[in-house]
């Protein structure tokens, strides 16, 4: 059994894929693949690992039927057609939980930037402007006892919450489809329509997953609901905020600061006015990527793998 794998992964997950007696594929270019060029490695693979955004659509699935599985190297899915995976019957796995942890520290790392303008101060350091102590220059604001408001509360979101609780006794409000009780019980979070978190938060951070419903929720009319002194913060996907909106209230004080560990495009262009802006801090989508967890991540994705080529239930499959 053959598996094909779209980037470099950690040595564990392909170590358990090797002791599996599965030979491995990897793609070793510093370049995502074409559709064409995925299709046609996958014809001669019976599984695919993939990480990035490379798009697993009905056009892909359909040309590619004989695979025993999807493996993603992600818990999120956005690239995946799940509803052609299902008619075609072909499993779809993914990472969740595993990342949860790192990946709120991210949120964390950027709203605590953020709130002190820490990468700005950084680059201005960096060019030579560090030239003299003025008490009122300089200045962040503390987010000691404000309200974070989460929208889509799942696993990320609510290790994020506890952070900030120990942290900074912040008080969480959140946003969900449904109710998160253990969040409510546990961290004493409050359930509020999605107006209520954009007018109440002094921190917003999304954890939804991108789908039909979220993309671009983050517009115009969302920002303009939102404190003057609040933070935006996206750890999630680049397409549920719509950048042009973001720029343009950063720019006219409709929120403070933003960080962003996603952006629409990846990698974001370089001279986007994000990247000048004092308040904003921006990562090239690393939520994930610690030591640690990059290679639980790849451990749970070559378990996958390996439970879809011998045709048994993945241990974590989205279809
Ligand atoms: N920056 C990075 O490197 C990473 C980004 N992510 C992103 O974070 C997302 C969340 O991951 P998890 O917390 O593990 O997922 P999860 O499934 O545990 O949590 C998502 C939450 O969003 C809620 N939700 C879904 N649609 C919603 C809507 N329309 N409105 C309000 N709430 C909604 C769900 O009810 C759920 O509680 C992933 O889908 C992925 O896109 C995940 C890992 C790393
Ligand atoms: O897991 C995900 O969805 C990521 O974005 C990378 O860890």
């Amino acid at each position: 059994m053959k598996v094909f794998i779209t980037r470099n992964i950690p040595a564990t997950g392909l170590q358990l894929l090797r002791e599996a007696g599965i030979e491995t594929t990897i793609w070793t270019d510093r370049r995502d693949l074409t559709p064409d060029e995925l299709i046609s490695r996958c014809k001669e693979h019976d599984a695919l690992l993939s990480s990035g955004p490379n798009k697993i659509d009905r056009s892909f699935l359909e040309a590619c039927k004989h695979l025993k599985v999807v493996s993603l190297l992600s818990v999120g899915y956005d690239n995946v057609d799940v509803e052609a995976a299902k008619t075609l019957g072909i499993p779809v796995g993914n990472t969740p939980g595993v990342l949860s942890g790192a990946t709120a520290d991210t949120a964390f790392l950027l709203m605590l930037s953020v709130s002190r303008k820490a990468f700005f101060m950084h680059k201005e350091i960096l060019k030579g402007n560090w030239n003299f102590w003025d008490p009122t220059a300089n200045l962040g604001i503390e987010l000691n006892g404000k309200t974070l408001g989460i929208l889509g509360l799942g696993k990320i979101g609510f290790e994020l919450a506890k952070k900030c609780i120990g942290a900074y006794d912040m008080k969480v409000i959140y946003h969900n489809r449904g109710r998160n009780e253990e969040a409510e019980k546990k961290l004493g979070a409050v359930r509020v329509s999605f107006d209520e978190l954009l007018q109440q938060s002094d921190v917003v951070s999304v954890h939804t997953a991108l789908t039909p419903e979220t993309t671009g929720i983050f517009d115009k009319a969302a920002f303009s609901k939102m404190k003057p002194s609040s933070i935006f913060i996206n750890t999630a996907r680049g397409g549920v905020h719509n950048e042009p909106d973001l720029v343009a209230a950063l720019q006219n004080g409709m929120i403070w600061g933003a960080g962003l560990d996603v952006t629409n495009p990846e990698p974001m262009e370089p001279g986007n006015p994000l990247l000048e802006m004092p308040n904003v801090a921006i990562l090239p989508h690393i939520g994930s990527a610690t030591e640690e967890t990059r290679a639980a991540m790849s451990v749970i994705a070559a378990r996958n793998v390996i439970a879809g080529l011998k045709g048994d239930k993945l241990p974590h499959s989205v279809v």
